[in-house]
C-alpha cells in the first residue's frame, strides 16, 4: 500500500462568533512535501493551522497525520511541531536547553537528548553559539532555534507560521533557502502559512491559495503560474494583465468570462509582432522605475487597466502617452466567470 498522506485534512468547518471562517477545506499533503496555505489577511489561513495543531477544535470533518485520525486528539498527542513569526523561545534557557525542551518534556534518556541538540546545532549551523541566551542573537539565528526546537522530537509534520516575516529580507531570503535545503536533507513534511507569494512559491512544493475560508486552487507553483484556474487566483498572483473577453476584439470575443495574459507577455508592437497577435493601444497612467523592470500602468479604451514591464535601462514613457501593445497569441488563456 502507498504511504499516506502526511496530512489530509477533511471538509474542515468552522464558525467563529457566528460567522463561517473555514467552509469545507481539503488538503492532501503527500510525505516529505511541503504545503504553503496562501491568501490575503482574514481569509483563514491561521485558523486551518491552528486546527491541524489541534489547537482550534473544528464545528465538522476530520484531521489525519500519516494516516491516524487525530480530529479528536489534544496537541500534545498529535507529533507535530510548531515554529511561530514570534519564535516564542525561552528568553532564560541557553540554545541547548531551548532545543531540547520538548525532548526533556518527552523524558527522552540525557544522553539521546545531548545526541539530538548536538546534530540539530550542526544542521542549524550555530554549535558555537549553543551556550548563548536567544536575546544574544540575531533575529535570523533566533528563528534557526526554533525551528530546530520544532524539529527536536521527530514531528511527524511541522507546522509554521510566517515563519520570516519578521525578519529583514537580507536574512529572511538566505534563511528560507537554508530552511528549503534542511527541509529537503530531513524528508521533513511541512504546512507553512504566508501572505507572501514569493516565500510560498520558493519553498512549497504544494500551494493552496485561499479565500474566504475555502482553497481555491492548490497546486505545485509551476501550475499555478502556467493555469491560475479562476481570475480571483490569477490577480492574487499579481502577475497576468486580464482582459474583459466581452468587449474583445475578434477572434478573442466571448459571451462571458476574460482573458488572462502573463504581464510579461505584453509587448510594445513592433515590425516583429506576429500577424496573430491581440493588437490593443492604450495610454500611460504612470510608470514606476525598479530594480529589475520599470512597471507601466496603462489604461486601454475600454477603461481596462494593464501592467507592461520595460527593461529598467528602457526610457519610461510619461503619463498620457499612448502605446501600441500586442500580446502574443499563445500567451492567452480564456477563464469563464
Ligand atoms: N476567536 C475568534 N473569534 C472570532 N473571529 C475570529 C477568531 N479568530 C479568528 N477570527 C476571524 O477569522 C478570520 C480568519 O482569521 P485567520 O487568523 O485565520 O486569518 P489569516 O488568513 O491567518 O489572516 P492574517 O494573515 O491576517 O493572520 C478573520 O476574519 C478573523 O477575524
Amino acid at each position: 500500500m502507498a504511504n499516506p498522506s502526511a496530512l489530509l485534512v477533511q471538509q474542515a468547518r468552522l464558525a467563529l462568533g457566528g460567522r463561517p471562517i473555514l467552509q469545507g477545506i481539503d488538503v492532501a499533503l503527500p510525505p516529505g512535501q511541503v504545503l504553503a496555505l496562501l491568501g490575503g489577511s482574514g481569509c483563514g489561513k491561521t485558523t486551518l493551522l491552528r486546527a491541524i495543531a489541534g489547537l482550534q477544535p473544528l464545528d465538522g470533518g476530520t484531521v489525519a497525520l500519516a494516516g491516524r485520525d487525530v480530529t479528536a486528539l489534544p496537541t500534545a498527542q498529535r507529533g507535530i511541531g510548531v515554529v511561530f513569526q514570534s519564535y516564542a523561545l525561552f528568553p532564560n534557557l541557553s540554545v541547548a536547553d531551548n532545543i531540547a525542551f520538548g525532548l526533556q518534556a518527552r523524558h527522552a534518556p540525557a544522553a539521546q537528548q545531548q545526541a539530538r541538540v548536538a546534530e540539530l546545532l550542526q544542521l542549524i549551523g550555530l554549535a558555537e553559539h549553543a551556550t548563548k541566551r536567544p536575546g544574544q542573537l540575531s533575529g535570523g539565528q533566533r528563528q534557526r532555534v526554533a525551528l530546530a526546537r520544532a524539529l527536536a522530537p521527530h514531528p511527524s509534520l511541522l507546522l509554521l507560521d510566517e515563519p520570516f516575516s519578521a525578519l529583514d529580507e537580507s536574512f529572511r531570503v538566505p534563511l528560507r533557502r537554508s530552511f528549503r535545503q534542511l527541509q529537503r536533507e530531513l524528508g521533513q513534511s511541512c504546512v507553512l502559512v504566508t501572505h507572501d507569494r514569493d516565500e510560498a512559491f520558493e519553498l512549497a512544493d504544494q500551494v493552496a491559495v485561499m479565500f474566504d475560508g475555502r482553497i481555491e486552487q492548490c497546486s505545485p507553483p509551476a501550475e499555478l503560474w502556467q493555469r491560475p484556474r479562476t481570475l480571483r487566483v490569477a490577480q492574487f498572483l499579481g502577475a497576468f494583465n486580464p482582459l474583459d473577453a466581452r468587449s474583445a476584439p475578434e477572434p478573442w470575443r466571448r459571451d462571458t468570462g476574460c482573458w488572462i495574459a502573463p504581464i510579461t507577455a505584453l509587448q510594445i508592437a513592433s515590425a516583429h509582432t506576429p500577424a496573430n497577435a491581440w493588437r490593443l493601444d492604450a495610454q500611460v497612467r504612470a510608470a514606476h522605475p525598479g530594480r529589475t523592470h520599470t512597471c507601466v500602468e496603462l489604461q486601454t479604451s475600454g477603461d481596462q487597466t494593464l501592467v507592461l514591464n520595460l527593461p529598467p535601462e528602457a526610457t519610461a514613457p510619461a503619463p498620457g502617452e499612448r502605446l501600441s501593445l500586442a500580446l502574443p497569441a499563445e500567451a492567452l488563456q480564456w477563464l469563464a466567470d
